[in-house]
């Protein structure tokens, strides 16, 4: 194919694309249309005389059914791209000396409002750019965030995102298992072509203002201050001096962007002064006083490729979807989960589909549903959920309102081989010289079964299997050996017992239980005593252990602790502690400045509350203090700094620690 041919082919797209994604129902998730998107725009580069007449990068929006069309005061634009640090140098170069600010690129639909006289008179949508569609009965119905009455004379018209905060997406779906909305753009652009604002009562909006135009000679020339002093909230704004600054607060937002409760696919940066922004003026479809940073994808469409059903440790038989692999949210995915066969009814999914999958931070990725149906073939099959175990063949029962299916055989292989391998995980016995492949070769061979069967091994029958040799075999003991120190905590996360969390089992030991038996002894009535301990808790513990006596009484016999040990329960804290009462969050790398050696963050933890401190994971509005480590991330500080929490260097600590005799 010639480049005319490929340009045309790719313009061809975009429409066809545009279309579908402004009507409602995109055929491919935003990565891909925008990858066809830039290999246009990089032809079109290369050789201009070819380019497409219309052009549909000159263009903005779609030819989106409009009910009401109003026409705008001034174009609704698109925004100029950038995905490296050398472009934002020339953005900032462009401009030299003035303000800019940056902050979060909303993943929503953009709207502009439009008062008179103080009061709102329209909103509308941003429609081909030129013409938009009123919607202004169901943003005042739905958007929280629109003041209806600003004080400001004349004519202001207030840009911005409306969204569907991820709180509300995530309530609406729990609330509507039956039919689930795919993603909160999707579901923000569905709520506003909506007939009736009755019907999506339920799907509340949210705005946030970035742009602003007033009458002209308005005092307030600073955008986000105007944007203030209306009443509006406006997209989260940091002025940044120069490039450097700029990289740094897109960075952060990058970083930040799974703690923030709407969805956002970049940064942008613009003029933070009006007149100046104003003064820049535009190109064919982009104002040239601001740039958008594009982020990695967090959502992409894959070929599901099959169903396979995986036994867990509970025995719970959970859906896993095989995906041609695609690269999103940072890796390349090949298996995502599909929660249970509601879900997978509710979303219509069927094998050979063409499905949106999305991960976003360390979530696990997930199957969101299948964007176009009238892309199937008919050549796509059900997906059928089993009726007996995939791996002991036993009939499954059926629990609770998503009909989540188990097996209930205790000597179910796949379970037993998921028990041995979590026995084996590092948050239980830690048996790190012996992989999951391992534990399963072993116990096909018939020689393990349960956790107490590890401590029966020798190297001897180790070295009876291929491809073990001696080094491996030793180490494997080694491993063995010093996983029977395991003590009550770690061994009853090991035991998996449905209900127990970690945090249960910390409890536990803090609540004066000597051992795994004076857990059992005790009984439910006892364990309820426990703070934060529940009646479904504590009948979960007690049934559990009592099947498993026998196990703990094998464990015993082979030499493995299942009693409290000292680092199951908090130091004992030193006279005169330094730490008294404070709460504290301990980020980056942390070494002693005597030796310069680093120090497991556990241990550091360990030794701030012999000082008197209570450690937490994440900085909330009760954490006092911060201690900084070195390589220390962005968003964990910027969260201190909202929040008011003092932050200091480990090597302040380290000093009281070693004054107070600590350490
Ligand atoms: N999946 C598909 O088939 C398909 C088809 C067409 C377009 N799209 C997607 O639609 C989007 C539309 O592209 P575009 O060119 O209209 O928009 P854009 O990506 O150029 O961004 C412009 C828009 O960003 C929004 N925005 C959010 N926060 C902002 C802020 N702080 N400041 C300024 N603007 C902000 C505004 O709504 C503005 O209209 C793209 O993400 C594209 O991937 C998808
Ligand atoms: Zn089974």
């Amino acid at each position: 194919m010639d480049v005319r041919e490929r340009i045309q082919e790719l313009a061809d797209q975009v429409v066809v694309l545009r279309d579908a994604y402004y009507r409602g129902s995109p055929a491919v998730a935003d990565a891909e249309y925008d990858a066809i998107e830039d290999e246009l725009r990089g032809l079109i580069e290369a050789s201009p005389e070819l380019a497409p007449d219309p052009n549909p990068l000159d263009q903005v929006g779609g030819p989106a059914v409009l009910h009401a069309p109003i026409r705008h005061s001034r174009p609704m634009l698109s925004l100029e791209k950038a995905t490296k640090p050398e472009q934002v140098e020339a953005f900032f170069d462009r401009f030299p000396g003035q303000p800019v600010v940056v902050m979060p690129k909303l993943d929503g639909l953009s709207l502009a409002l439009v008062y008179e006289d103080g009061r709102l008179a329209r909103a509308v949508t941003r429609g081909d750019g030129t013409t938009g569609d009123d919607v202004t009965m169901l943003v005042r119905a739905l958007t929280d965030g629109i003041p209806h009455q600003v004080s400001a004379p004349g004519r202001v018209e207030v840009r911005g995102e409306a969204v569907m905060l991820r709180s509300t997406f995530a309530a609406y779906n729990t609330a509507h298992p039956d039919k689930p909305l795919i993603n909160p753009r999707n579901a923000a652009a569905g709520t506003l072509r909506a007939k009736d604002p009755a019907a999506v009562a339920e799907r509340r909006l949210r705005f946030f203002a970035f742009d602003l135009d007033t009458e002209p000679g308005s005092a307030e020339t600073d955008l986000d201050n105007g944007l203030l002093a209306l009443g509006f909230t406006a997209a989260d704004m940091r002025r940044c001096a120069g490039a450097a600054s700029a990289q740094a607060v897109i960075t952060t937002i990058e970083q930040q962007r799974n703690d923030l409760d709407y969805d956002i696919d970049g940064a942008v940066l613009r003029l933070a002064d009006r007149p100046a922004y104003a003064a820049a003026g535009t190109r064919s479809s982009s104002p040239r006083g601001a740039l958008a940073y594009k982020f990695a994808a967090e959502e992409k469409t894959t070929v599901l490729s099959d169903v396979v059903w995986d036994v867990g440790k509970t025995g719970k038989i959970a859906p896993v979807a095989w995906l041609e692999p695609v690269f999103v949210g940072g890796t390349t995915v090949t298996r995502a989960t599909l929660a249970n066969q509601e879900v997978i009814r509710a979303r219509g999914i069927k094998i050979g589909d063409t499905v949106l999958v999305r991960r976003a931070g360390d979530v696990i990725p997930f199957v969101a549903g299948v964007l176009d149906e009238s892309q199937r073939t008919g050549a796509e099959r059900e997906i059928v959920p089993p009726s007996t175990c995939p791996s002991c063949e036993l009939p499954l029962t059926e629990q609770g309102n998503s009909r989540e299916l188990f097996c209930t055989n205790v000597s179910c292989p796949a379970q037993t081989v998921r028990r041995l391998i979590h026995w084996a995980s590092r948050a239980a016995a830690d048996i790190d010289a012996i992989g999951g492949v391992w534990i399963e070769r072993l116990a096909e061979a018939g020689i393990l079964e349960h956790p107490s069967d590890f401590y029966r091994l020798t190297k001897d029958r180790l070295l009876e299997f291929d491809r073990i040799g001696e080094v491996s075999a030793t180490r494997m003991i080694e491993s063995i050996d010093a996983s029977r120190q395991v003590g009550l905590r770690r061994a009853l996360i090991g035991l998996a017992i449905p209900m127990a969390s970690e945090g249960t089992a910390a409890r536990l030991c803090r609540a004066g239980f000597a051992s795994l038996e004076a857990v059992l002894d005790a009984g439910a009535d006892g364990l309820v005593a426990v703070e934060d301990i529940g009646p479904k808790v504590a009948a979960s513990l007690v049934e559990h252990l009592s099947r498993l006596r026998p196990e703990l009484e094998r464990l015993r016999e082979r030499g493995v602790s299942l009693d409290v040990l000292e680092e199951d329960l908090p130091p004992a804290v030193v006279a005169g502690a330094p730490l008294e009462g404070k709460t504290v969050v301990v980020t980056g790398a942390i070494s002693d400045p005597r030796s310069g050696e680093k120090v497991p963050r556990p241990t550091f933890q360990r030794l701030c509350e012999t000082a008197g401190a209570t450690t937490a994971s994440s900085v909330s509005a009760s954490t006092d203090l911060l201690i900084t480590g070195a390589d220390v991330g962005a968003s964990k500080l910027t969260k201190a700094e909202k929040l008011g929490v003092e932050v200091v260097d480990q090597g302040v600590i380290w000093e009281q620690l070693i004054a107070a005799g600590v350490v």
